[in-house]
């Protein structure tokens, strides 16, 4: 019945007390005993040498021990410790066949050996079976009294709390039944157990704390082989299912699970070894620790190349991907539970411990592509509330309403999504992400909302630009009494008008009333602040726009009509009027009248500019001064003037000086008329002629001196009246004039005496008669040309008045 393949026997230990790693790795894997867990069974065998233990494992385990041949004499065969599969016990019982205690070979060193082993036995094995001859029961001397001293020694150092079955087979039972040979064992081993040195705690502790004693016996498998095998057979019952409660293996307490087997065995071998004392709890703490954290190590890395996991954390890297959360915990799932069913033996703790320790690992493994998945459905979200909240506004909704619902909307869609990747292992959450899109959602909002308000702010100044500009440069072109009430209701009414619909525009906006009130005033400050600029604008060009108004009424008529100087205009009043006006665009240009205030620009201009030349005037400035010596208006502030005084004043005169060229021109130009329409002599020497009567008339023309000395009294006299009459007082050049004209006729007069003197120092002789009309072309040359020399010899801006007054006489 022996079948050796499938005990698969393999050396444990050997001769030299070597550990078979290898080996027991190997014949774990056949017998597949790591897949048992707890369900397996250890039996080992001791006794004295070749007493027959290997043949009864093989008949009673069906294994394939090595036996000693009987006809070769009596020999150590088995060396060390050696283990095989029982064949067809359920469930898997592995049976370790020790070396015997009392061989011939080993001498001293035995002993040692002998105890090493029984602890190893003892602590590896649920059954533990001592082989021994029946003749040795009762004997003081027997063989195996120092074998089970060994073992009860030993025992003390397991402080295991397990109860292991010593099984006595007594080998060649006589004739003597077992009921009669069972109590003289028991007594035996009970005077053994007394005998033995216990440790304190143990001092009182009966043997069956620790012991299951079990007594069989066998007959001789030499001389009754047939009896030997039936009792053999029925022995070999009792080791089915022994490790069920009541069965020969059923205190389970001290097992270790199958897949530590192994390590454990080779551990408290180690520690055997080491005469160290064996903590078989302990140990299986140990055991627990190492095997968890081998099978946790394996999970992790089976994991960690597992190709679906792979490929995953690839595409995570480049999107998101569907389902995450599922995959993930499903494959995380899978390694777990294959943990936990490889683990779940081992002490409960530290499996835990362990198995927690793995979670970790993987989480951690796993926590990236967890994180990336995040960041993905992050920016998308993020990304798609941008796009929906712009197609929102475009459609034209509010502002406020579209950017709310836009954010709840992707903000739900976030939790959704979140929803598809969580890992429930892992409670991460998803908050701070969920934070940090809420600010970013709230950071865009914020930006949109600040463009929007700028672009609606903007449309409505560009509005108030189109609809103030123009009318206002307009307004200050045609400057007059009208033009600032026209201009302040204009800017009322474009304000009104944009301040509303910037009003109603930001209902959408759902802001604060301080806000909306601050960026109506805004719009409110602009447009004023655009009319201001527009008229700072025109006051920049103000000189430019008296010269056009100068000459537009100045040269042209009341009908638009260019003025042709015939004479008979009064270039006098129409210089006035013109300077009028345009003293009138400086005055109106010359400060910001947005607030209904009144001021004295105007008359302050004009009786310091116009009407500077009146007695009145001139009084009124000696005794308080130059108005217009001031950089500010009195009752307009710094900020609303344009021109200060000063500037008006060097603005008017400069005006003058460019203006006094037309008016000199269109003098110039009537007298050309006249000069060239009127041939005849002027009525006065017309008038002469007839009063003074011919014969009058020619002896003056025959003494010319008086003639000469008539016409420079003449002159004087009209000099002075011009003097007079402007001024009323004898100022400003009437005197130089006075002069100039005597010095300019001064040499005439002497030429004219002097050629006298030269024709015979007698009285005037008659000259030929002269043809009184160029006489009276070369007097009304003589008018003209001191005119044109009154005009060339003033300088003051004044003079022009001067002249249209001395044209017009
Ligand atoms: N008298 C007697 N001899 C037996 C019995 N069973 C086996 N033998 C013989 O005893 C000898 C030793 O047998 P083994 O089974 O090799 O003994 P063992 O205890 O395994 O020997 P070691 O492993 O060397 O310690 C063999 O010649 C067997 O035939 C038995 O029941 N009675």
């Amino acid at each position: 019945m022996v079948q050796g393949d499938e005990s698969c026997s393999t050396q444990l230990i050997d001769g030299d007390g070597n550990f078979n790693v290898e080996g027991v790795a190997k014949f774990m894997e056949q017998v597949k005993l790591a897949e048992c867990g707890l369900s397996y069974a250890v039996v080992s065998i001791m006794g004295p040498q070749s007493s027959g233990k290997s043949t009864l494992l093989n008949h009673l385990f069906h294994t394939n021990f090595r036996e000693m041949d009987a006809y070769k004499g009596r020999s150590q065969t088995t060396k060390g410790i050696w283990m095989a599969r029982c064949t067809g016990i359920e469930p898997t019982t592995v049976v370790m066949d020790l070396e015997g205690t009392d061989g011939r070979e080993r001498g001293e060193d035995d002993t040692a050996f002998e105890k090493q082993s029984a602890l190893f036995a003892l602590a590896v094995s649920d059954i533990m079976m001592i082989n021994m001859w029946c003749h040795d029961i009762g004997r003081e001397q027997a063989a195996n009294k120092p074998l089970l001293k060994t073992v009860f020694q030993v025992m003390m150092r397991l402080f295991s709390p397990r109860k292991t079955t010593l099984m006595f087979v007594i080998r060649d039972k006589s004739r003597t039944p077992l009921e009669n040979l069972e109590p003289i064992l028991r007594e035996d081993i009970q005077k053994i157990w007394d005998s033995v040195p216990k440790p304190a705690a143990h001092k009182d502790t009966p043997l069956s704390e620790f012991f299951h004693v079990e007594v069989t016996a066998l007959s001789s498998y030499e001389e009754k082989e047939e009896q030997f095998n039936e009792q053999v057979a029925q022995l070999r019952q009792r080791f089915f299912h022994s490790i069920a409660p009541g069965g020969l293996a059923g205190d389970r307490r001290g097992v270790v699970p199958a897949s530590g087997f192994s390590f454990s065995a080779q551990q408290i071998w180690k520690i055997v070894r080491e005469n160290k004392d064996l903590d078989l709890p302990a140990h299986k703490v140990m055991v627990a620790t190492v095997r968890c954290e081998e099978i946790a190590n394996e999970k992790y890395l089976k994991f960690a190349s597992n190709e679906f996991w792979c490929q995953l954390e690839e595409s995570v890297q480049s999107g998101p991907v569907v389902g995450f959360g599922k995959k993930i915990s499903s494959l995380l799932n899978t390694y777990l539970s294959e943990y936990n069913s490889e683990a779940i033996y081992f002490d409960e703790s530290v499996r835990s411990a362990k198995q927690k320790q793995l979670e970790e690992k993987l989480l951690q493994l796993v926590q990236p592509a967890f994180q990336a998945m995040l960041g993905h459905i992050r920016s998308e979200t993020l990304d798609k509330f941008k796009e929906a909240l712009e197609k929102a506004l475009s459609n034209g909704e509010g502002f406020s309403v579209a950017a709310e619902s836009c954010t709840t909307l992707f903000m739900d869609q976030f939790d959704e999504r979140c929803k598809d990747i969580v890992i429930e292992l892992g409670k991460w959450d998803t908050f701070k992400v969920r934070d940090k899109l809420q600010r970013d959602i709230e950071a865009h909002v914020a930006a949109v909302r600040a463009a929007k308000l700028a672009e609606l702010a903007t449309l409505y100044e560009t509005k108030l630009n189109e609809a103030l500009s123009g009318p206002v440069e307009a307004l200050l072109d045609e400057a007059g009494d009208g033009t600032w009430p026209a201009i302040r209701k204009l800017l009322k009414r474009e304000t009104e008008l944009a301040v509303f619909g910037l009003s109603t525009a930001l209902k959408g906006f759902d802001m604060d009333e301080i806000t909306r009130e601050k960026m109506l005033a805004k719009l409110d400050t602009y447009a004023r602040s655009l009319v201001e600029s527009k008229a700072k604008e025109e006051a920049a060009r103000v000189l430019m726009r008296m010269k056009d108004r100068f000459a537009t009424l100045f040269s042209r008529d009341s009908d638009s009509m260019p003025r042709v100087w015939t004479g008979k205009e009064d270039i006098r009043a129409i210089t006035k009027t013109a300077r009028s006006s345009s003293l009138k665009l400086l005055a109106v240009m010359a400060a910001v009248r947005l607030d209904e205030d009144r001021d004295s620009i105007e008359s302050t201009l004009s009786s310091a500019l116009v009407e500077s030349g009146s007695s009145a005037a001139s009084k009124r400035s000696l005794t308080m001064g130059d108005p217009l010596a001031s950089s500010s208006w009195e009752e307009v502030p710094s900020s609303k003037t344009l021109i200060t005084p000063v500037q008006c004043k060097s603005l008017w005169r400069q005006f003058q000086t460019e203006t006094e060229y037309s008016v000199t021109q269109a003098i110039a130009a009537q007298e050309a008329h006249k000069r060239n329409n009127n041939w005849m002599p002027p009525p006065w020497a017309m008038v002469a002629l007839v009063v003074l009567g011919f014969n009058e008339f020619m002896t003056l023309l025959r003494n010319p001196l008086w003639l000469g000395v008539i016409f420079v009294a003449y002159l004087l006299i009209k000099a002075m009246w011009v003097q007079l009459d402007i001024s009323g007082e004898f100022r400003n050049g009437a005197l130089p004039g006075l002069l100039s004209l005597s010095t300019k006729f001064l040499p005439t007069i002497m030429n004219l005496l002097k050629k006298l003197a030269e024709e015979g120092q007698a009285p005037p002789t008659p000259n030929p008669p002269q043809n009184p009309i160029q006489v009276s072309k070369s007097i009304y040359n003589g008018v003209n040309s001191s005119t044109a020399f009154s005009s060339s010899a003033s300088s003051e801006i004044t003079s022009s008045d001067d002249r249209v007054e001395h044209s017009s006489s």
